[in-house]
């Protein structure tokens, strides 16, 4: 095992221990200035020439009292696989006097706090019968969003689907637990009480006349104005969360191309002033924010710090 890995195994053992944290974030997050969190709108560079994109994603939490950037570089149609496609750095400062304590490996942040902010919206979204969860995607989200829900949730079966087949039998093979591969996005679908998507498509993988009433949707991918996950059928016939409205008018095809009215923000949920309805079709639009990182960082530095 590499120095990193066994340095998260040790520091971040499981996503779920995220997940009081970042309730609590997003709850802040959705209370304005008195919830005592700044998180100015992500700044993101296109790199056209490569397909690239970097972004800039700074916070501050009172509550925490946790000042962080991350800076995370995501590219479409890699040639090279053996370098991710997401790559991401956490800086973490002191509040006090602005020094800097810590540059964190922010790949494995950001792949745990935005599988544990699905989890946390399935647990409030989700139908009260919740026997099949379904992915759409097999790389890095893919993996980490199975292994918080196969931790916290009892499905009885999960369908996996991926654009090229061999990974996602690569997935299956992988995973602790079962996983069936489906031959299309439409078969791993059918049936689903909770879908993942988790792809780098920036056209719709996923279709409203596929979708069991009452289901709920975490949708991943398509953090760019102009990509879709999800067709306007679907964004236009389910109750519609996010986290952040701002990101979501500003960031997400999925909402602004289909004109999709948003409902509420996930914090809104977790402090009981907007309601889940969990008996309606619901899609979660996930962007990321850095107030997850921001609490993802400091419960890795606190961990590390106590142990030396
Ligand atoms: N909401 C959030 O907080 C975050 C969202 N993301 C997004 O989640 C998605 C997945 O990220 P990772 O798992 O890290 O990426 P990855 O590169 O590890 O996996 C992407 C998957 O999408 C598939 N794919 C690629 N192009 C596709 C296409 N045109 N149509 C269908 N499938 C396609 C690939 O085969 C692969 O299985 C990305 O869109 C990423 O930007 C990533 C980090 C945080
Ligand atoms: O929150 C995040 O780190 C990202 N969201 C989309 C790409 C990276």
């Amino acid at each position: 095992m590499n120095e990193k890995r066994k340095m998260y195994r040790l520091h971040f053992p499981s996503a779920s221990l995220l997940i009081p944290p970042l309730e609590t974030a997003l709850a802040n997050f959705s209370s304005g200035p008195e919830g005592g969190v700044v998180q100015p709108l992500r700044t993101v560079v296109p790199v056209e020439k490569y397909n690239g994109f970097l972004g800039v994603m700074p916070a501050y939490s009172a509550v925490d009292d946790a000042l962080t950037t991350k800076l995370v570089t995501f590219y479409e149609n890699m040639k090279d696989t053996s370098v991710p496609s997401h790559q991401a750095t956490v800086f973490l400062f002191d509040p006090r006097n602005g020094t800097l304590k810590a540059v964190i490996d922010g790949t494995v942040i950001t792949a745990k706090r935005t599988a544990a902010v699905s989890a946390i919206a399935t647990k409030f979204l989700k139908p009260a019968v919740a026997d099949v969860l379904c992915i759409l995607g097999a790389g890095v989200q893919a993996h980490s969003h199975y292994e918080i829900f196969t931790e916290l949730f009892s499905f009885k079966e999960v369908k996996i689907w991926n654009r090229s087949r061999e990974k996602a039998e690569t997935f299956a093979q992988s995973v602790k637990g079962p996983a069936q591969v489906c031959s299309s996005a439409q078969e791993a679908v059918t049936g689903a009480d909770v879908i993942i998507t988790v792809t780098m498509a920036t056209t719709p993988i996923l279709f409203g006349s596929w979708v069991k009433s009452g289901a709920h949707i975490n949708a991943v991918g398509a953090s760019r104005p102009d990509w879709r996950e999800l067709d306007d059928d679907v964004m236009r016939n389910s109750v519609l969360y996010v986290d952040s409205r701002e990101a979501a008018l500003t960031e997400s095809g999925d909402v602004i191309l289909s004109g999709a009215e948003i409902f509420a923000e996930l914090g809104e949920v977790v402090k009981g002033t907007k309601p889940a309805l969990s008996e309606k079709t619901t899609v979660f639009k996930s962007l990321g924010m850095a107030i997850e990182d921001t609490v993802a960082a400091k419960l890795v530095f606190d961990s590390w710090s106590s142990s030396n």
